[in-house]
């Protein structure tokens, strides 16, 4: 039996690791795996309760654990046999913490990675660099299947991003990598923070898929969501920013914020029109209870192939946020780590 005692790594040994593509493929083994119910194919397979809250005076300490049966790690090695992977993130979120002196961020978390076999603990990872990559490529991901997949001109797409926090930056950073576009257009409560944003995109562009893109601030949330074919909304309000007549009418929209709902961002006339995809029927059915819309399904569903994409109209990627993502993700951080001390 092992000996080995866990490894801790840090969010700076973390980064070096970042590989778009592998993160998007994680994604989508996590997506497959919470909406197949046949464990005995070739897709993988997994075990999610709807996480925890626990709710103290500053803030609340969700708990998300999971597990993931029958996954391909690695999508660039053709060779690989599946694996499993048992993990648990506990993540904190105390909305005073950016005030701070010094700020702080929001969101604290860490991803705890067990041993399949022997349910031993075989590394801790710090967690909010991987929570802002994994929920940027979740809505990567559901864009390529909600949007890429039914639009025929790819030309000239713009990008909107609602909120330039963590999760507003990795999402532009993300879909730079992975998604053509002409404009990326920013709006953020207090604008410095998307002017900071604009010059942090402004280096990296050269090094993306979008060396031309044209990236602007704006005033307004409805003017920043004008002339959009897909919006992010990255913020922790708890009353609507987005109104239908902001929108073109075949949009869509990842709203991954969550204020004091997972569904405050938007308002009811949007809800009333669109269709909404989740991460995970478990989760919904306690985080999105209120949520008056048409729920189709999950994006796992669209992958399996037992739900279609809807030809047009305005669609809806509603992001829970659910532990198999940082079990897929993490298990791969974890291997890119072991194999970089291997080498
Ligand atoms: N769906 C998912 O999987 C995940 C969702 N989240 C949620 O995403 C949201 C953003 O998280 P981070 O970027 O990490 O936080 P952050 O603190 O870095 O950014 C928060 C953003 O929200 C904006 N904001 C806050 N209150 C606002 C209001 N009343 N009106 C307009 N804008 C407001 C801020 O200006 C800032 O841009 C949070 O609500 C968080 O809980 C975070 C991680 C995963
Ligand atoms: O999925 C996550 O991770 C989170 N979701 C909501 C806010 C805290 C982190």
């Amino acid at each position: 039996m092992t000996t080995e005692q866990p490894v801790f790594i840090s969010e700076n040994e973390l980064k070096q690791f970042t590989d778009w593509k592998e993160i998007l493929h994680a994604l989508e083994q996590a997506f497959l795996a919470v909406s197949n119910t046949d464990k005995s194919g070739s897709h993988p397979y997994s075990s999610q309760p709807a996480r925890t809250f626990v709710h103290t005076e500053g803030g609340v300490l969700l708990c998300m654990p999971g597990f993931v049966g029958n996954h391909i790690v690695f999508k660039s090695d053709k060779t690989s046999t599946p694996s499993s992977t048992l993990a648990c993130k506990l993540i904190t979120s105390f909305g005073d913490n950016p005030k701070r002196d010094p700020p702080l961020p929001d969101i604290n978390g860490n991803i705890f990675l067990f041993d399949n076999i022997t349910g031993k603990l075989q590394a801790t990872l710090e967690a909010n660099y991987i929570t802002g990559l994994r929920t940027a490529a979740a809505s990567i991901v559901a864009t390529e299947q909600l949007f890429f997949s039914r639009v025929v001109d790819k030309s000239n797409l713009v990008l909107g991003i609602i909120g330039t926090g963590t999760q507003g930056e990795l999402h532009a950073i993300g879909f730079l990598n992975t998604q053509k576009f002409a404009k990326i257009k920013l709006w953020n409560r207090t604008r410095s923070r998307s002017e900071r944003l604009m010059a942090k995109l402004s280096d990296l562009v050269p090094s993306t898929l979008n060396a031309e893109v044209v990236i602007s601030i704006h005033g307004s949330v409805e003017e920043c969501c004008k002339d959009c074919d897909v919006i992010v909304t990255a913020t922790s309000t708890s009353t609507p920013l987005i109104f239908r007549s902001f929108l073109k009418p075949d949009v869509h929209i990842n709203a991954i914020g969550a204020g004091r709902s997972h569904h405050a961002e938007l308002a009811q006339d949007i809800y009333d029109q669109c269709s909404v995809f989740i991460d995970y029927k478990t989760g919904a059915k306690v985080e999105l209870a209120n949520l008056k819309s048409n729920i189709v399904g999950e994006i796992g569903e669209i992958l399996l192939g037992t739900k279609s994409v809807p030809a047009n109209g305005i669609s809806v990627f509603q992001s829970i946020g659910m532990a198999t993502e940082d079990v897929t993700v993490g298990r791969l951080f974890y291997e890119k780590y072991k194999q970089a001390r291997s080498d």
